[in-house]
């Protein structure tokens, strides 16, 4: 049964797809003494939700050497509960309108480097907008030199399957030169300098780094190696999966003249600059859709049960894992006919229960980031829409792409541009 465990690492969305259908709705990945499974039926998708507080998540092989081993992403019981805490508020609500002004200038920006192209690779543009973004509620401005560091240490290693692959597997002694080595290398000297920077106290806005090292409860102060890996865990966090999520986004609208003629109609007919969901129902919905058929996290993080007990109707054994797929959940027919076809319309004037439309996961994990991200993307959408209107992708272009535990739109998709009509 391991083999579907393999399947998953090597074949990935097609392996996903595969099994969607299955009347279960999960798939045993391994079985005893360490069983493994994939869920996505919404009843246990909220139980499993529901009963997070026996269950701890597992650090990733792939992400500790990037991240560090106490990133916040790995972080369990009261460290978790203490970062959510600084971490949540500063992303959300005030805080985070406070950063709408900058956003809107970073998005603009982006859109008329676009209205002055013919053509764009929209991956490396959308990571490029974003981390830009995730630098300037981070870090407040002037680090574009150090962000673009961290990138292209992720680009080291996760820019393509195989990079990924070799870097997860060939690990030489550190003197051995190799990917491996290059990368330790990089990643200690940006690691050196996060440790020496002194994100100013107040930019107008709250910056988060410096909420991070002021010592204050209820995470009281970090040391240096402690703050670097949150530092590199939110950049890495809050641009990577936004960028794929824009750089989908507009995919699906170049392919669909029909959505896009009447979201740009939407735009027309208001000033709003979609920081207010409710202002561009249209666009809201189109992200959404997006974020359905194409998450950028097809599963969520790795529940593993610290007890033994009973869940989902069955006994299980302390060591299980449980995994929420975002992707199969959002493919289920049942609840969204016709799941290949991309339609705004399901998100008009409805909202889904969280176990059945998961981008941002869910539970006392989901996503830190949820509501930026959704600012963010529409922010972006409206600002390149206003300014260009966007070619037909070929037919090959949407063909989804491994990007570490992500999933991305090919790395060379390209879009033309040109002048609105
Ligand atoms: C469209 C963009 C994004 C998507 C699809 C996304 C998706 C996710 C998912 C699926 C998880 C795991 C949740 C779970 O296991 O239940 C997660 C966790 C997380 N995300 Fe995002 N994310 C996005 C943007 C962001 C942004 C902008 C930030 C900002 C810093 C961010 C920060 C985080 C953090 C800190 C966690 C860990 C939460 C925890 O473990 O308590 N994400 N995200």
């Amino acid at each position: 049964m391991a083999i579907d465990r393999l399947r998953l690492s090597f074949q990935g969305l097609s392996f996903l797809d595969a099994v969607a259908a299955r009347p279960e709705r999960s798939v045993r990945l391994t079985r005893a003494p360490a069983p493994h499974l994939l869920l996505w039926a919404a009843d246990d998708l909220a139980e499993v939700f529901r009963s997070e507080r026996d269950m701890c998540l597992e650090q990733s092989d792939t992400l500790r050497p990037l991240v560090g081993s106490t990133s916040l992403l790995f972080a369990n019981g009261p460290r978790h509960d203490a970062y959510r805490q600084v971490i949540g508020p500063a992303l959300r609500g005030k805080r985070l309108t406070c950063h709408i002004p900058a956003i809107r200038t970073i998005a603009e920006q982006a859109g008329d480097e676009l209205a002055m192209r013919r053509s764009f690779v929209v991956p490396e543009w959308a990571r490029r907008v974003t981390l830009r973004v995730i630098g300037h509620i981070l870090l407040g401005d002037g680090n574009s030199a150090l962000l673009t560091r961290v990138d292209t240490l992720v680009e080291q290693i996760l820019g393509t399957p195989w990079r990924t692959l070799r870097y997860r597997y060939l690990r030489p002694p550190a003197p051995v030169p190799s990917l491996w080595s290059a990368f330790l290398r990089d990643r200690d000297m940006l690691r050196e300098e996060l440790k020496s920077l002194r994100p100013p106290l107040a930019s107008g806005c709250p910056v988060l780094a410096a909420e991070l090292a002021s010592g204050k409860p209820p995470l009281g102060p970090l040391d240096g190696d402690e703050l670097a890996d949150q530092l590199i865990s939110l950049i890495f966090a809050g641009h990577e999966t936004t960028a794929s999520a824009i750089a989908w986004t507009l995919y699906w609208l170049a392919g669909h003249d029909r959505v896009r003629g009447d979201l740009k109609a939407e735009l027309a007919a208001s000033p709003a600059d979609g920081s207010s969901a409710a202002d561009l129902p249209l666009l809201d919905a189109v992200c959404r859709e997006s974020l359905r058929i194409t998450p950028p996290a097809t599963l969520a993080g790795n529940r593993t049960l610290t007890t033994d007990g009973e869940l989902l109707g069955r006994p299980w054994a302390r060591g299980t894992t449980l995994t929420p797929c975002v992707y199969a959940a959002h493919r289920q027919p049942d609840l969204y006919p016709r799941p290949e076809r991309f339609d705004p319309g399901r998100f008009l004037g409805r909202k889904w229960p969280g176990q059945q439309y998961l981008p941002f996961g869910g539970g006392t994990r989901r996503c830190l980031g949820a509501d930026l991200a959704m600012l963010e993307m529409r922010m972006v959408i409206a600002a390149v829409l206003r300014r260009v209107e966007l070619g037909r992708p070929g037919p090959r272009d949407g063909i989804p792409r491994r990007r570490g535990p992500a999933m991305g739109p090919p790395p060379t998709l390209t879009l033309a541009v040109g002048p609105c009509p």
